[in-house]
């Protein structure tokens, strides 16, 4: 049966040896080359016996046949070593069982579809097991143990101290995933990347690790890591794909050949830094795509192992990216994934691999439909056809969640949402910025109530006794004129002149056939003064201008070596703030929606950079916020507020995040009195809820507002210095200084409390904003504000709160 070459005699003797003595390899092959990096052209199956061997192909068909090796050269072949066999040369993955080559489950894949072997990839360093980790297998089988157990080794050692070794799978997957009866092997995380890893990272890699070897729900592959803005889902990724790039429990042989990392264009060259930060250049080759790289280049290179490409990319380039096999797929900020007939959503899901893992930041937000696409990518069919998810799940929670909803209703909505929660609670891990806390310095939050100017006053009126908010206040909603009303009187609580050039605009546009627009504008332009022009905007006219103008020159002032990252979500709005840092002589720089892809990771790169001359850093959070680190900076003022308060929350985290030495500032801007302070209420009621891992409430975007709501939101507080206090019904009346002390841990009622009192966080429960809020806060008059930079803003100012994290308060 072993014929190592041609029939001679010597030849048939040898098929006469009992069988025992032949031993069985599961190889890759290709054809001789004295390349360094051989490109493997497949799976094969080795038989070696005595001084013979045959080489068969995964059909079990003769591919090569070799003589007169030494027999004592095919003893002790092992993992990792290479042979010429005929023209071919093989390098062995593994040992195969007798019984298992004579049953022939050698040549099925080994696990599910996607096995993979460490093919074209291969690199000279790339011997699997190394020393000095002999013996450490386990076999998993009685026939098993027969076998040489040197062969199989950990690649790094399970047992040295801070190791982090990956669970063992169960009975049920070995049966599934390891037909071919290899022995487990210890998976155990690169120390090098390891040492460095935070707890809640470890166990972060350890879920996703589970998700995709369908360790947690039997044939499923996908996860979602939901961590919290700047907890190092970047770094938990890396280190799954360097672990199972290079390692696999069955039999060592690697679990992934390669992998595909797909990110918003702003974050590709993060990405690949980020590998390099954490593997260093010579471990592992990376290819990001870009103008100059383009995805051809992967192809054709035997070198790169990881593709990294932006999901614009990945659309233009989508035909030679699904020829390609990729054995694990990674969606950055993957929360656009969240509309399944997107393009985006489309092309990925065109991906035959199985493998895939969605990071996103911001809670899955709020909407049961778009929850329900992301699950259906990550792993399809889990939660059946739409219409049944529909039936089982939507309408009974959604329904429950309505005001008129019976009891049975009610609690059938509970019970339905906890049952969603903990089916998908399997795959889907959020871990909120708690766990990093106690690593980051201090953090110390102002939200500033900025008094209105005379002008916007006069305008804002104007604008509330227009027809169109009366008429919304009447119900007439069709065509969004509320809509409309509320970015108007966003605008002006920004600045006057952006009002100014809204209706000098729309004046100039006779082709204009909004009508609500126009006629909300009529008689607002006497309100300007009559020299009022769009080139020479002051900064008088706007409460947040006048308080921002200050707070900067206080920063300058009294910590220059410290930079400052300025957020607002209207390119416009950036306009006046940027000219406002020209008025006063402030270096910037500055990152929004236009800013071409290709250079922004360079801007961030030069901002954070000791040397960088920018004192701050322009951002539109909306538009390119997300996933960007500016440590650089360490106070962040928020010029305005969005709805989401996941908008705002993405941009805090650009500052206070792992990395960060100084203490952070983040100011908070907001118009006394004005629609800005309801934006805000609504935010912190709505935090309340957003601190479930899935989020089951409906999101801001969809905000559907009852006439009451409206009446609420179109009503201008000019008596209050805070209206938000006002709705507190605390006793301190705003004139002295008052603090919940944070020791009060059990304290029923709390006389000053955004939102309801909560207790002490609950470890388990991921954290909301509001459980924060120990705050302190005080009006714009008190004597001393005991900070030296709201000391100087203060004279603008109506109403401060305050609180200060630090790590002292999370222990
Ligand atoms: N264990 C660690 N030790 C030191 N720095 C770390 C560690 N983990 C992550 N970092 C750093 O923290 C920063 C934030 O990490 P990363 O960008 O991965 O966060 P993220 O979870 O993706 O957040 P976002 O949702 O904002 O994208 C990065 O600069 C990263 O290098
Ligand atoms: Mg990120």
């Amino acid at each position: 049966m072993y014929l190592p070459t041609s029939g001679t005699a010597k030849e048939e003797a040898a098929q006469e040896e009992p069988d025992c003595l032949a031993k069985y390899f599961s190889v890759v092959w290709c054809k001789a080359s004295k390349k360094k990096h051989k490109k493997w052209e497949g799976d094969a199956v080795l038989i070696t016996k005595g001084k013979s061997v045959i080489l068969k192909d995964m059909e079990g068909k003769d591919i090569g046949r070799g003589t007169g090796y030494k027999s004592k050269e095919l003893d002790s072949l092992d993992e990792g070593q290479t042979l010429m066999v005929g023209g071919k040369e093989i390098e062995v993955m593994g040992v195969i069982s007798a019984d298992d080559f004579s049953s022939g489950r050698c040549f099925q894949a080994a696990i599910g579809t996607h096995d993979t072997v460490p093919t074209a990839l291969s690199q000279t360093n790339m011997k699997p097991f190394c020393k000095p980790f002999k013996s450490v297998c386990q076999p998993s089988t009685k026939d098993n143990v027969l076998r040489d157990s040197q062969s199989y080794k950990p690649r790094h050692d399970p047992n040295a101290s801070n190791s982090l070794v990956m669970p063992k799978p169960n009975a049920s997957h070995q049966w599934t995933f390891n037909k071919a009866g290899l022995p487990m092997v210890d998976v155990v995380v690169d120390p090098y990347i390891a040492n460095n890893l935070r707890p809640h990272q470890k166990e972060g890699i350890i879920f996703l690790y589970e998700c995709v070897m369908g360790m947690r729900v039997s044939g499923r592959f996908g996860a979602i890591l939901a961590d919290e803005m700047g907890l190092g889902k970047t770094l938990q990724c890396i280190a799954l794909v360097w672990t199972l790039l290079r390692q696999g429990v069955y039999g060592c042989k690697p679990v992934l050949k390669r992998a595909l990392i797909v990110t918003p264009g702003s974050l590709v060259k993060n990405w690949k830094k980020e590998f390099q930060k954490w593997l260093g250049s010579e471990r592992i080759k990376v290819f990001a795509v870009d103008q100059e790289h383009k995805v051809e280049e992967f192809i054709g290179s035997p070198l790169y192992s990881v593709l990294i490409i932006s999901y614009e990319m990945l659309l233009r380039s989508l035909d030679q990216i699904q020829a390609i096999e990729f054995n694990l797929l990674i969606c950055d900020e993957g929360h656009r994934l969240k509309n399944s007939s997107i393009k985006t959503t489309t092309a990925l899901t065109s991906l035959s691999c199985e493998r895939r893992i969605i990071l996103t930041g911001t809670p899955i937000q709020n909407d049961l439909q778009e929850f329900y696409a992301l699950i259906e990518f990550v792993n399809p069919g889990i939660l059946g056809s739409l219409s049944t998810y529909r039936k089982i799940y939507e309408e009974p929670i959604v329904r429950s969640r309505e005001p008129s909803a019976t009891k049975e209703e009610k609690e059938l909505g509970e019970k339905r949402a906890t049952e969603l929660t903990r089916l998908t609670g399997l795959f889907i891990l959020r871990r909120t910025q708690e766990v990093i806390n106690k690593f980051l310095p201090p953090k110390k939050e102002s939200i500033i109530f900025c008094r209105p100017t005379a002008l916007q006053l006069e305008l804002y009126r104007k604008l509330l006794s227009s027809r169109v908010i009366r008429s919304c206040l009447q119900g007439r909603l069709e065509n969004s004129p509320h809509l409309i009303c509320i970015g108007v009187l966003k605008k002006l609580c920004n600045h006057p002149c952006l009002l100014f050039k809204a209706i000098k605009e729309k004046s100039c546009d006779p082709m204009s056939d909004e009508h609500d627009e126009s006629s909300l504008y009529e008689g607002l332009i006497d309100v300007f003064p009559q020299d009022y022009t769009l080139d020479t905007f002051s900064e008088r006219d706007s409460g947040k201008l006048q308080v921002l103008v200050k707070l900067l020159a206080a920063i300058h002032e009294l910590n220059s070596s410290e930079r400052v990252v300025l957020v607002s979500n209207y390119t416009q709005t950036l306009n006046i703030l940027q000219e406002t840092c020209k008025r006063y002589g402030y270096s910037y720089t500055r990152l929004d929606g236009h800013t071409p892809v290709s250079q922004r990771q360079q801007i961030v790169d030069t901002f954070n950079s000791k040397f960088s001359p920018a004192f701050i850093f322009l951002l539109s959070s909306k538009a390119g916020g997300v996933g960007l680190n500016l440590v650089g900076a360490s106070h962040l003022i928020l010029y305005d507020i969005d709805w989401n308060p996941a908008t705002d929350i993405q941009a805090m985290a650009r500052v206070w995040r792992d990395g960060q030495k100084r203490t952070v500032y983040i100011y908070r801007l907001l118009t006394t009195g004005s629609i800005e302070e309801k934006i805000y209420q609504r935010q912190i009621s709505k935090q309340d809820l957003s601190g479930a891992v899935v989020d089951l409430s409906k999101t801001s975007e969809h905000i559907h507002f009852s006439i009451e709501e409206l009446r609420n939101l179109f009503t201008l507080h000019e008596d209050s210095s805070c209206v938000t206090h006002d709705l507190l019904e605390c006793n301190c009346m705003g004139k002295k200084d008052h603090q919940n002390p944070s020791s009060e841990k059990s304290s029923v009622s709390r006389s000053c409390q955004l939102g309801q009192n909560q207790g002490k966080t609950n470890s388990k429960k991921p954290l909301s904003m509001s459980q924060l809020m120990q705050w302190k806060h005080f009006s714009g008059q008190h004597q001393t504000l005991a900070d030296p930079f709201l000391e100087k803003i203060k004279e603008n100012v109506s109403f401060i709160f305050q609180n200060v994290t630090s790590p002292t308060s999370f222990t």
